[in-house]
Parts: C-alpha cells; sequence; structure tokens
C-alpha cells in the first residue's frame, strides 16, 4: 500500500483522536487491507504526539484546518528526531516522506499541498537547533505525555517515573496463555517452531513471541489453544485461585464482576472447575466473552448488568470468590494505547476512583466470610490501587489483606515478585498493573 495512503488514513485516526475519540475506534473505520500499516503510522505519531504539535505549533502559527493539521501532525513525528533505541519506528526516509506527505494532501486540498511541503521542510532543515531545546523547556516535548499525567507519576513514584515514561512510548510484546487443559508453553514453543514462529517460554503457560504475528497464524487458535493475554493480565486467575492449602475448591461459586472480553475468565476456567457468574454492564462486550469461551469450550454464565446495582443481578447466594477487574485509567497499558493518555482529562481519574470504590463497597458483602476478593486495575496511578485498597480496608473492618502483589509497573526497575517470574527479561515486562487480594475474616 504506498505510504501516501497510509499517512492519509493515519491523519483521519489521529485527527479522530484529537477529536476525543478511541484510536481503536478510528482504526475500525479504516479499511481492512490498510489496517496495519495505518496502525503502525498512528501508534507511532500519537507517541510523538507532544513533540509534532509544539512542532506545528511553531512553524504554523495560524492554526491549519483540522484535516492539514493532522496530517502535518502526523508526518512531523516520523521526522522527529528518536533518541530511544529500543523504540518502534517505522523507518523512511525523510525525502520520501515529505513526498508522501504533500502527495496525500495534493489528492485531499491541493490548496494546501504547497503550504504542507513548506512547513515539512523547514521542520528538516531546522529540527537539530528546534527539538533539543524545547525537549529542555517542556516536559511533554521531553516524555510525550500531557503535563499532568507526567506530574501525577512523579508524585506517585519519584524513582520511576523516568522509566515508567520511556517503557510507555515502546512497543509491547505479543504474550501469550495456552489454554492448561489442552497443553503447556513448552508443548506450545515446539508447535510455534513448527509454524516457523519464534517464541520463548516465560512461565507454565506462558510464552512471549519474538516478534508479532496475526491472531491466525498462531497454531489452534481458533479452538482456543491459544489466546493472545499480556503477562501482567495472566496473574489474576492464579492469585484469586490460589494454591496449595488455600486452593479454591472444585465447583467454588465465583463472580468476575466486569469481564469482558472475557481473558481472566478464559484462564479461571481454563484452571479450575467453577461455577462463574461473569457480568459485564455493556451488553456488546459481554457478547465478547461469549465469542472467548466458546472458542476456548468453557462455561459460564453470563449476564449483562450493572455489578454495582446487586438488587438488579444478585440471587442472594454468597460468592466463595470474586475477581473485580475493575474500569479504570488504563494508564498501565498505554504501550497498546497510544491514545489514551491524550484522551484523558484529571477529572476522570477523580471520577473512576469513586467508581471503583463503588463497586468494592457494593460486592463485598456478596462475599462469604472466608472468602476472597482480588481488586485488579491496568494503573500504574496509586489512586486507583494502593490508595483505592487502603480506603477500603479502613472502612471495612472485617476485611484482610498481605496487599500482594500490589503494583506491577512494566519495567525492570520493579522487580520481579512471584517465584515463577523470576527468568523474565525486562525487555518482555507486562503492562502496568495493580493487583490485591482481601479475604473476609470468617
Ligand atoms: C478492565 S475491563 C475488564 C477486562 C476483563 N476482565 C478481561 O480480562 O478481559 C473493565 C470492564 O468493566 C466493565 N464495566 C465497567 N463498569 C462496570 C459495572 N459497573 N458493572 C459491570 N461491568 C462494568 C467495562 O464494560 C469493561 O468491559
Amino acid at each position: 500500500m504506498p505510504l501516501q495512503r497510509l499517512l492519509g488514513h493515519a491523519a483521519d485516526a489521529v485527527g479522530a483522536v484529537l477529536a476525543g475519540r478511541s484510536l481503536t475506534d478510528a482504526l475500525a473505520a479504516c479499511p481492512a487491507p490498510a489496517r496495519p500499516g495505518t496502525q503502525a503510522l498512528a501508534f507511532h505519531a500519537l507517541r510523538q504526539l507532544g513533540g509534532a504539535q509544539r512542532a506545528l505549533a511553531h512553524l504554523a502559527p495560524r492554526k491549519p484546518p483540522p484535516e492539514v493539521a493532522s496530517l502535518l501532525l502526523c508526518a512531523l513525528a516520523l521526522l522527529w528526531p528518536q533518541t530511544d533505541p529500543d523504540a518502534a519506528t517505522p523507518s523512511y526516509a525523510d525525502h520520501t516522506l515529505v513526498d508522501q506527505a504533500v502527495a496525500c494532501m495534493r489528492q485531499r486540498r491541493a490548496a494546501s499541498a504547497g503550504f504542507v511541503n513548506a512547513v515539512l521542510r523547514r521542520f528538516q532543515r531546522e529540527r537539530d537547533a528546534l527539538v533539543p531545546a524545547w525537549q529542555a523547556d517542556d516536559p511533554v516535548v521531553r516524555w510525550q505525555h500531557p503535563r499532568w499525567w507526567i506530574e501525577r507519576l512523579q508524585r506517585d513514584w519519584p524513582q520511576h517515573w523516568q522509566a515508567l515514561l520511556t517503557a510507555a512510548n515502546r512497543a509491547a510484546p505479543m504474550a501469550l496463555r495456552v489454554h492448561a487443559r489442552q497443553t503447556d508453553a513448552v508443548g506450545y514453543l515446539a508447535e510455534l517452531a513448527e509454524a516457523g514462529i519464534e517464541a520463548e517460554a516465560v512461565g507454565t503457560h506462558a510464552l512471549v513471541l519474538t516478534r508479532p504475528v496475526p491472531v491466525t497464524a498462531l497454531p489452534g487458535f481458533a479452538t482456543g489453544r491459544v489466546s493472545v493475554q499480556d503477562l501482567s493480565a495472566q496473574i489474576a486467575a492464579p492469585l484469586l485461585l490460589g494454591e496449595g492449602a488455600d486452593r479454591l475448591p472444585a465447583g467454588a461459586r465465583v463472580l468476575d464482576a466486569c469481564a469482558a472480553p472475557g481473558g481472566k475468565t478464559a484462564h479461571l476456567l481454563e484452571l479450575a472447575d467453577l461455577d462463574l457468574l461473569a457480568l459485564d454492564v455493556e451488553p456488546e462486550r459481554l457478547a465478547r466473552v461469549d465469542d472467548t469461551l466458546r472458542r476456548c469450550g468453557l462455561k459460564a454464565d453470563l449476564k449483562a448488568a450493572d455489578a454495582a446495582r446487586v438488587d438488579r443481578w444478585w440471587d442472594g447466594r454468597p460468592f466463595d470468590a470474586i475477581l473485580l477487574d475493575a474500569p479504570c485509567s488504563a494508564s498501565g497499558i498505554v504501550r497498546r494505547h497510544p491514545d489514551v493518555r491524550w484522551l484523558r482529562r484529571p477529572a476522570d481519574i477523580d471520577a473512576l476512583v469513586r467508581t471503583q470504590a463503588g463497586l468494592l463497597d457494593a460486592l463485598w458483602p456478596l462475599l462469604r466470610p472466608g472468602g476472597r476478593l482480588v481488586y485488579a486495575t491496568c494503573s500504574v496511578f496509586k489512586a486507583e490501587g494502593e490508595a483505592q485498597l487502603a480506603a477500603f480496608l479502613q472502612r471495612s473492618s472485617d476485611a484482610r489483606t498481605q496487599a500482594v502483589p500490589g503494583h506491577r509497573l512494566g519495567i525492570a526497575e520493579n522487580g520481579p515478585k512471584t517465584a515463577g517470574e523470576a527468568s523474565v527479561q525486562p525487555a518482555i515486562r507486562g503492562d502496568g498493573f495493580f493487583y490485591a487480594r482481601v479475604d473476609k475474616i470468617s
């Protein structure tokens, strides 16, 4: 597919994000054959958006129309000098990029093609002086995140905020979970090798691919032999199930309160025979849980409901275990969703914290004495993790926790916390997550 077409689609996607839509939705509107290439360009543009916006404001003081601005932002991001050797950068020669951006603009809005050409060529000429100066005086340019986000990480993680922001701009590895009832990581590694796919086993049922592939290329994907799931997301099911004397008995009654698209639901059922109820407030998303379970040959009761409105869905029978994988800022998975940092506002975090607390308070009474609840968020913000848990423990006298594993930052400095994980290399660590298991005193 010619670069000029991909640039046009990427500009549409970035324009949609700037207008407040999610990148996932924006990419769904892109023609299927162009989607992988468009996604690579849009990911790159959003990972350099702080710098590209500063460059555009400097080079075009009079705001260009949105369709011109979004194309320029994509091209400026691609011309942005890359200082992180581990960053994933689409590699195009500068002159090809400029030519193709101009050709794209000529097709879309011929009157602006000369302007696009002038802005991009001037950036090429002046960037060696401009970029270091902007990086020195503006954290948004230096770290490519909104200022409030950087400040929150500085407050929460005074030792780790720089490593977190650097990691957030790298590509995420493709991690897999094999179906424990069908095979294990070592067995599946052999199947991958036969299919010519390079990977490393990083746990009994977990693997990481050297290079991402389409899921349809994975042996047995259609029949549930393998699923795509980040390494940190794979902590939830074993944490809820426990081990040894602490292991949940077969037939235990389990609630997965925020289940869609069903990655953790399937993992739980692959590892244990459970009487499991999976809820999600969004019926269309709940349908994806159904798809996941069918593909993996697993069964659960599914209900579309607001978990916090207990009177609308609970039959009065207490649960032995509850997984609350709560809605959150997604600040731990920005590697996979580079739009999230630009879409969120500080007030969203406060609202999410209130929602999470409401869910914890509504679900806790549904747990039998002696039961356990795992609270999880894919966030690195303490307000959605440590602080949320501390507040819950303070108002719940019958709750006990070891607060383990706590915040998982997805960076080497946050060291391995569970035995099976010691072999995972820093470069292939999981997403940022928070996990706590809370037990109800009997
Ligand atoms: C982090 S995702 C869950 C991911 C899922 N556990 C998995 O592993 O595939 C959060 C989910 O919570 C759902 N949700 C948000 N508020 C909810 C509520 N009040 N009750 C039930 N589900 C809710 C969202 O629709 C979303 O699907």
